[in-house]
């Protein structure tokens, strides 16, 4: 990481508004600071609505916000831009497009011909274990290969900054565990900064540099956990003690959180 460097992400004051079909003004996200060193793996963890999913996307570019200012590698966000890429949970392949197409479709987006990209797609195939999938369609994979193409699209476009809105949570629990490792390991192997967006505790603790809670009502930050747990992360990880202390702390905040909301409290 370049100490000196501005954020990967750097996200300042930022409240948004929604405007509901009677024309009422919500709050949903309120002063929202938030930073993502070059390098780092942050994850976002908070009760559901409480404005995660909103953060990605005006990060990502494709949803305005109302105060406060978004910058990503230094430069103001004002729209998508080749130096974000997202990996949904929906995966959102194209059901009629072979997986070396899916995976290459980010670059045949930039102009790219068609010799190049597949060949750089068939690299990412290969990295992320797919080499053998390449002319196979979506519909015949797993979802956990399915995600994998993903991925592979995603990183395929050579990106700074990867925004992850819970990519695993439609992914059995054991193919999940394996994926989380897979994604660490390409991770490791770039300066990639990723920002990620999850509900469960023990994959925001695994992969994190930091893990970021967000309350609800309007969304805000809580607090921010530092993951002091060594790199690189491996199945002992998930047994280290610490592993578990962390974990058990994010539960308690979150649980703390939930607890204000059910009683009406600001948290
Ligand atoms: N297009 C929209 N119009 C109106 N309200 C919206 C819109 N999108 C989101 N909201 C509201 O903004 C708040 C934050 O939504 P968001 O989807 O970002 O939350 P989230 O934390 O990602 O939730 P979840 O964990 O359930 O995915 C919610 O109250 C939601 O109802």
């Amino acid at each position: 990481m370049n100490a000196n460097a501005t954020p990967a992400i750097a996200v300042q004051d930022v409240s948004k508004f929604f405007v509901s079909a009677d024309g009422r003004r919500t709050r949903a996200l309120d002063k929202v600071n938030l930073a993502v060193e070059r390098g780092e793996f942050v994850s976002i963890i908070g009760p559901s609505g409480c404005g995660k999913t909103t953060m990605l996307k005006m990060v990502g570019g494709i949803l305005d916000w109302d105060e406060g200012s978004i910058s990503v590698m230094g430069a103001p966000v004002s729209g998508p831009g080749p130096e974000r890429a997202t990996v949904f949970q929906s995966f959102a392949l194209l059901p009629w497009m072979t997986v070396l197409d899916n995976a290459a479709f980010g670059l045949k987006m930039r102009g790219e011909t068609k010799a190049a990209r597949h060949a750089k797609a068939r690299n990412l195939l290969e990295t992320v274990g797919l080499a053998d999938f390449a002319n196979a369609y979506p519909g015949e994979l797993s979802g956990g290969m399915q995600q994998r193409v993903g991925l592979a699209r995603a990183l395929a476009v050579s990106p700074n900054v990867l925004l992850m809105d819970e990519p695993f949570s439609a992914i059995d629990a054991q193919t999940r565990l394996i994926l989380q490792t897979e994604l660490l390991d390409v991770w490791s192997q770039t300066d990639l900064s990723v920002l990620f967006i999850t509900h469960a505790m023990d994959e925001a603790v695994f992969l994190s540099d930091r893990v970021v809670i967000m309350g609800a009502r309007p969304g805000h930050v809580t607090d921010v956990i530092d993951i002091d747990l060594p790199r690189p992360r491996t199945e002992e990880t998930r047994r280290d003690p610490r592993f578990v202390e962390l974990t058990a702390r994010v539960w308690d905040r979150l649980r703390g959180l939930m607890t204000d909301e059910r009683a009406g409290a600001p948290s």
